[in-house]
């Protein structure tokens, strides 16, 4: 069996249903399993809905007809009015509408899984209906039937052996599945969801469970390159890339991979296929056993928007275990997300994303104790397999704050000015 995922951008309007469908017609057989994501930036907007429910009731009606009218407009150009799909949709929106009306639990990441999961069953909802129409026999299925997973909402951990069992007993592999990424259920059938992009991760389970013979996930670029091309102007295809160095580079903060999408597909040596569902002809990139890279050249890996701090201690005293350790749990009880981490006698400094917006309870609890230099707004580049002209184009951004020089990477802070 095969496994297809798309994502939010490959669905995004209904031209683009409509290339999904001719690339499972075309690419996909009769054994494929089709996991797809909500449709554009839809996880976004449901994000607003969230947002609207807790803090700002009067914008819900406008919010949920913003939504309504995406789905209706790309069902417009897909579909005749007297189509079931319409209806479907609207018991999706009725039963969103319901939990909106009747929820009482203030538990956020319990409220926020219950409503973020419908641009999932929307999207899937509408391609496995678009597919049908257009002669593709499919099976659409609830993915919360399939996945499960403990009750850490937002950030589930899947129970592998349960999910196993029931992936194996139920899915039908001699058809076309349909089915959502990034959302699952717990033991007591409420949604919970993987973490944010966690679709390529549902792929990953699929495949591991259904031994499949390869995961291609479909993007909008080539397949993975050797940087970011929102931030590099020229980049080079990497036509091959065994699981450790796509696991460095996820883990370095190369979006084009989700980090826990690999592990499942190294263990049973499960090739992950990256193709560009623009230009479905071409190879992309196989990410496998065997050669680290073709070919072998640096690779670039942006994370925008850093804070550098540098610490020491007020009495000049030297930082080590004992001040380090508490900073780290300072760290990590602020959920501030350690990038770079270098030490001298007297300063410690770390790289850290403030991705909760954490940065100045954790800033005021330290000044306390301890002298603390921050730079806001810095950018951190990780170059894998670097040579020295990599560093000088690197260095050459901006005013290089620290670098740090490994085997394999080096890493460099860069105050772009
Ligand atoms: N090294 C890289 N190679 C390819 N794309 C990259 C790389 N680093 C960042 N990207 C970005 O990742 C995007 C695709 O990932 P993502 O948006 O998460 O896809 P999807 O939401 O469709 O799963 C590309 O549009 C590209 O801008
Ligand atoms: N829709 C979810 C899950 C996901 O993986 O989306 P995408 O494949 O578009 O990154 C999100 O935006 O987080």
């Amino acid at each position: 069996m095969k496994i297809f995922k798309f994502g939010g951008a490959s669905v995004k309007d209904a031209e683009s249903v409509k290339n999904v469908a001719s690339i499972i017609k075309n690419e996909g057989a009769n054994d494929t399993l089709v996991v797809i994501s909500a449709m554009g930036k839809m996880t976004n907007a449901f994000e607003e809905i969230v947002d609207a429910y807790y803090n700002k009731e009067e914008n819900l009606p406008s919010k949920l007809n913003y939504i309504e009218e995406f789905h209706t407009n790309i069902m417009d150009s897909l579909f005749d009015k007297e189509d079931e799909i319409y209806k479907d949709v609207a018991i999706l929106f009725g039963e969103l509408g319901w939990f909106l009306a009747r929820n009482t639990s203030q538990r956020f990441n319990y409220v926020y899984d219950q409503i973020i999961c419908f641009g999932e069953l929307l999207s899937t909802r509408i391609v496995s209906a678009y597919l049908e129409k257009s002669g593709t026999e499919n099976i659409w299925f609830d993915v919360r039937n399939y996945i499960k997973t403990d009750s850490n909402y937002r950030d589930a951990k899947v129970d592998w052996e349960l999910t196993e069992e029931l992936i194996t007993k139920k899915v039908d592999t001699s058809k076309i599945n349909i089915t959502q990424g990034f959302i699952a259920a717990n033991d007591t059938e409420n949604t919970t969801t993987l973490g944010r992009e966690g679709s390529d991760y549902t792929a990953g389970i699929f495949a591991y469970c259904l031994n499949a013979e390869s995961v291609s996930i479909w993007k909008d670029v080539d397949g993975v390159l050797n940087a970011d091309p929102r931030v590099f102007s020229e980049t080079t295809l990497l036509e091959q890339i065994s699981y450790e160095e796509a696991i460095e580079m996820a883990f370095y903060g190369a979006s084009v991979i989700h980090p826990k999408t690999l592990q499942p597909l190294e263990r049973k040596e499960i090739p992950l296929l990256v193709r560009s569902f623009i230009n479905p002809k071409t190879i992309g990139t196989r990410v496998s056993k065997g050669t680290r890279l073709v070919p072998y050249i640096p690779c670039f890996i942006v994370k925008k928007d850093q804070i550098l701090v540098s610490i020491s201690a007020l009495d000049f005293s030297f930082m080590v275990e004992n001040n380090i350790s508490y900073i780290f749990q300072k760290l990590h009880d602020y959920q501030l997300k350690v990038n770079v981490i270098q030490n001298s006698a007297i300063s410690f400094s770390v790289c850290i994303d403030n991705k909760f917006n954490k940065f100045d309870a954790f800033y005021n609890e330290l000044k306390k104790e301890f002298r603390i230099d921050v730079q806001t707004g810095v950018d951190l580049y990780t170059i894998r397999h670097f040579d020295n002209q990599a560093i000088k184009d690197i260095e050459a951004k901006g005013s290089p704050l620290l670098t740090q020089v490994n085997k394999e990477t080096s890493q460099i802070v860069v105050n772009p000015n």
